[in-house]
């Protein structure tokens, strides 16, 4: 079974992973997860403590190699690429983690910086001379998450939250079309956690980046994912707890209708292609299976 994502027709997910297996000596952990996350929807993955779901990224990322199964980014394998090659194509998978992954004496800026790594040649990030277009779109990508004041001030001393927009500008930099957020609001109180998903949600709306989010809270999943899947078992399966909640509608279209005023639901799913899932999740946020 597939937890496929809505896009247009013959559109590939932005994110696809398909039969991935992992096993750490005794301990299967991944039993064929599949997944699909569209270009521009918010896929929240729930499961209990211990479920994979980090095994999950961690395969996703290549950081940890999955025994079996095919990973595609925009429909480009990434499972079977090496050196340069994964280099490259990992610029396309932004992360954010729990713990705040920056370089802790580095300023705002720099770590945003840093996400133009792979397309900086070593002298220059040896030197420290990034080029004006990387300094512009560094600034651009910190001023789109509200820290362009806080451009030169170290990483340790901004709030937790702030970190993790840190986080999320250089994913924006680095052109990643994918964002994958382990836990990224575990350790922020609840108004910054709202802040952080709400920006990763309207980032996908605005640019079409696909954002696959771990989350404890079900709560938060159900306000801010377009789609909720569960680590169950080793594998991904739909959340079928949304009753639970009495969602109806994802905020998106309680706050932001992204479709013609007037014009059916039903109009705009059948059209397909970006923002048909949240419209598709009004049907009864049921996400689709293949
Ligand atoms: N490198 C490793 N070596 C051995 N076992 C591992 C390794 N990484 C993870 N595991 C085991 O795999 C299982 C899944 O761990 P994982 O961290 O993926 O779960 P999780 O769903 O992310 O949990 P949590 O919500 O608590 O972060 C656990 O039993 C864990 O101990």
């Amino acid at each position: 079974m597939r937890v496929a994502a809505a896009k247009g027709k013959g559109e590939p997910a932005a994110l696809e992973a398909e039969g991935l297996w992992k096993r750490f000596g005794e301990r299967q952990v991944l039993r064929g997860a599949s997944l699909e996350v569209a270009a521009g929807e918010f896929v929240a993955l729930l499961g209990p403590s211990g479920a994979g779901k980090s095994t999950l990224f961690r395969c996703l990322t290549r950081l940890e190699e999955p025994d079996k199964g095919t990973i595609r980014i925009a429909g480009h394998p990434f499972h079977d690429l090496y050196g340069r090659r994964l280099a490259d194509a990992r610029r396309s998978v932004g992360v954010v983690f729990q713990q705040f992954n920056l370089v802790r004496r580095l300023s705002a800026l720099d770590n945003v910086l840093a996400g133009r790594l792979a397309t900086t040649p070593f002298w220059r990030v040896a030197l420290r001379r990034f080029t004006e277009e990387d300094r512009e779109r560094a600034a651009l990508a910190l001023d789109r998450v509200g820290l362009l004041p806080q451009a030169h001030q170290r990483a340790d001393t901004l709030s937790g939250g702030q970190q993790q927009r840190v986080a999320i500008a250089r994913a924006i930099a680095q052109g990643s079309r994918v964002l994958l957020a382990d836990e990224p609001v575990a350790s922020l109180d609840p108004a910054n956690a709202r802040r952080v998903l709400g920006l990763m949600r309207e980032l996908g709306r605005e640019t079409g980046l696909a954002v696959l989010c771990t989350l404890h809270q079900p709560d938060l999943a159900h306000e801010f994912g377009d789609r909720i899947l569960r680590m169950e078992g080793g594998r991904v399966v739909p959340d079928r707890s949304g009753a639970d909640f009495g969602v109806a509608a994802p905020v998106g279209f309680l706050g932001e209708p992204d479709y013609e005023p007037g014009g059916e639901p039903e109009d705009a799913c059948e059209e397909g292609g970006r923002g048909s899932g949240r419209v598709l999740a009004l049907k009864g946020a049921r996400p689709l299976l293949r």
